[in-house]
């Protein structure tokens, strides 16, 4: 099983006078991870929540695996959702791992118990009086060990440290490639999750605003690096998003590419172009006047 596809068409979702999903049109292939990006409040939760059949939309199509999930067993028992914010039985670590053994077919025990033990979860201890990063921790051992064909992870790495966010997205990338599924993930750490996703969807007020592959979205923007002169003649009637100052040296970023013949004339007036950060144009696309 190399992962379920998911297709939604003009999903709405309000909430009295929120309008939540605001006619969400969705194609994941299966067997990729998309990274699910968007401010506070721009949908996130609400649109897996869907997915994942915990609640239905007011209007629009969902299909996971080309079946409406929505109290469909067989589809939902391929469909994971893990939320930071709980929904952990309460137990010893040990039973909330044994319990979720019976109840998800791919579990992999001898893997939850080999995460455990990296994150060092006290095995005995009652879920519910775990710290937060911990709590945040048996959230991820989770979610890698249900080996959904679905897995989605909604902000699961919010309470952790650094090292076990390293430790995560390493144990992440090996069972993925070990075990490939259609991974979800939504997270506000974009500087350092980036470079995990395939694909990045931007929900901005209920609205998927962006669908590219993550290269063809830092594609999207450049920066431009040098002598401050050069740079500011080189910037005239260009859409700078932004710029840095550091003694004589400039760098602005641009959204979208100047072009071939810009690029060959920036680069032999001696300016250096890059990338841009899939974080910079995240903020570009959710703050700035284009935010659509
Ligand atoms: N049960 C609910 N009752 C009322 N409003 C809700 C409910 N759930 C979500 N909302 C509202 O719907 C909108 C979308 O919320 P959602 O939780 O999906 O956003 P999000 O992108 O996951 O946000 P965050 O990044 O802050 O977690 C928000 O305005 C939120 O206040």
């Amino acid at each position: 099983m190399s992962g379920l596809g998911v297709e939604t068409g003009a999903l709405t979702k309000s909430y009295g006078d929120v309008t939540a999903l605001d006619g969400v049109d969705l194609s994941l292939e299966p067997g990729k991870i998309y990274g699910l990006l968007g401010r506070n409040g721009s949908g996130k939760s609400t649109l897996m929540s869907i997915l994942a059949a915990f609640q239905r939309p007011d209007s629009g199509t969902v299909r996971v695996g080309g079946h409406d999930p929505y109290e469909n067993g067989d589809v939902t028992s391929q469909i994971a959702l893990i939320r930071e914010s709980g929904d952990i039985p309460q137990a010893s670590v040990r039973r909330v791992l044994g319990y979720l053994a019976t109840l998800r077919p791919a579990w992999d025990t001898d893997y939850a118990h080999h995460l455990a033990e990296r994150f060092g979860l006290p095995m005995r201890r009652h879920a519910q009086r775990l710290s937060r990063g911990q709590k945040a921790a048996l959230a991820c051992v989770i979610g890698l060990a249900t080996r959904c064909p679905l897995t989605m992870l909604d902000e699961v790495t919010l309470g952790l440290d650094a090292p076990a966010r390293y430790l995560f997205q390493e144990e992440l990338l090996a069972d993925y490639v070990e075990h490939p599924r259609t991974i979800v993930i939504s997270t506000h750490h974009i500087a350092e999750f980036g470079d995990l996703f395939e694909e990045v969807l931007i929900l901005d007020r209920g609205r998927l605003i962006v669908h590219d592959t993550a290269d063809g979205l830092r594609e999207r923007g450049v920066s431009v690096t040098g002598p401050a002169e050069t740079v500011d003649r080189f910037a005239v009637g260009l859409h700078v998003l932004g710029e840095q100052i550091l003694g004589g040296t400039k760098r602005i970023t641009l959204y979208s590419h100047p072009g071939q013949d810009l690029e060959r004339q920036a680069r032999v007036a001696g300016l250096e172009l890059g990338s841009l950060p899939l974080q910079d144009l995240f903020v570009h696309l959710t703050t700035g006047k284009d935010a659509q």
